[in-house]
């Protein structure tokens, strides 16, 4: 579950707990009838389950729901005017209201509220004696800093939930699963606005022979380290995800197809003259695409590199392979674009 889901959950379970509350509420002063207090729990009923409509309704746009802020400040107007009415049963209306704050405003925004409803409330329970307005305020002010202190780690732990769900545990980079969704946000957005977007996928080069001599406990070290020297040598915007065994797909917004040369040529030698934990030297080979005018498919673009890929490696290893096809399916051109040896220093050569 994402925290916007989890967020929007909490936000209705407590508008729609509050509703109910208020409702049982109403109808004990109906039986008792209180008919002004009737009333203003029966305002803040609808106004909670309204937050909960509202909330529903707003659940794909959390970032510009404004109107939590004044649907509770119009809750807690109308239970100021219902102590101001019955000062002795302040308690019964204020503690849910506290709760409820923290449950749905941002912490420091409940905060400041609850603290002005209070501060109101024990102005206009200036009848009541000293020592219950005392406890009562403690009271409250305990309930808030105990409510505080849930909320903020609630929102942590949402946030710590979401991080999981897109980050490879074992290398830090993002995951096969972020890939796919930030690939089709990636491609719609190229689409839109006729910027240039690569794909390029690396893979350390004979991975079996790797884990032969090392085992396989001591890869992910590997892996970690690139994962990390991958993140220092793409710039910002860049990204990198990884897919087990060996295999990174690094996604390059605004970047056309010579720039993508450039880049994956750039970080073929920085795996092969790099010093690396537990194999010291290694080297990496690289299958890499642009995207095409109207493609639309993350599909096809990661077939695209997957191809170039199996040709980078057909063609002895730490190769850099570009594919390009005017059609989604077939390949129309390929680009030798580094030499196989190292040694020799890598330079763009002619086209295949
Ligand atoms: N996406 C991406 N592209 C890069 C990166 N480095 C180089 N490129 C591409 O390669 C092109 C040439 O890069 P450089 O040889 O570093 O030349 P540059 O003029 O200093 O590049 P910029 O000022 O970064 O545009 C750039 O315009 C980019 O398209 C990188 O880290 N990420």
């Amino acid at each position: 579950m994402t925290e916007t889901a989890l967020r929007t959950r909490t936000h209705i379970s407590s508008y729609a707990v509050t509703g109910l509350c208020f409702l049982i509420l109403a109808q004990a002063n109906l039986l008792y009838g209180l008919y002004e207090l009737f009333f203003g729990a029966l305002i803040v009923a609808v106004i909670s389950v309204t937050g909960a409509a509202y909330t529903f309704m707003m659940r794909r746009q959390q970032l510009t729901a404004k109107a939590h802020l004044p649907l509770l400040g119009l809750i807690g107007l109308t239970i100021l005017v219902c102590i101001a009415i019955e000062p002795e049963l302040a308690s019964i209306w204020l503690f849910p209201l506290v709760l409820v704050n923290l449950l749905i405003l941002r912490i420091r925004q409940a905060l400041v509220l609850s603290a002005i409803i209070i501060a109101l409330a024990m102005v206009i329970m200036a009848p009541v004696p000293a020592y219950e307005r005392l406890s009562l305020l403690t009271a409250l002010l305990l309930l808030a800093g105990a409510a505080a202190w849930f909320a903020f780690r609630y929102h942590y732990s949402a946030r710590y939930v979401d991080t999981l769900t897109i980050i490879d545990s074992e290398t830090g980079a993002y995951n096969r699963r972020c890939l796919d969704e930030t690939l089709a946000k990636e491609i719609s957005r190229s689409e839109a606005t006729g910027h240039c977007l690569s794909l390029a996928l690396l893979s350390v080069d004979h991975l079996d022979e790797l884990r032969n001599v090392h085992g396989d406990s001591q890869l992910p070290e590997l892996f970690r380290a690139i994962s990390t020297q991958l993140g220092a040598a793409m710039r910002a915007g860049d990204s990198h995800y990884y897919l087990g065994n060996g295999h990174f797909y690094l996604l390059l917004p605004f970047t056309h197809e010579e720039g993508l040369r450039v880049i994956a040529e750039r970080i073929r030698r920085l795996v092969g003259e790099s010093r690396w934990p537990v194999a010291e030297s290694i080297t990496a080979s690289l299958g890499c695409t642009t995207r095409t005018e109207g493609e639309t498919s993350v599909k096809h673009m990661k077939q695209r590199c997957t191809e170039a890929l199996e040709e980078a490696h057909r063609r002895g290893y730490d190769q850099v392979w570009h594919l390009n096809t005017g059609t989604h399916h077939s390949i129309s051109s390929t680009s030798r674009v580094s030499t196989s040896s190292r040694s020799s220093g890598s330079s763009i050569s002619s086209s295949d």
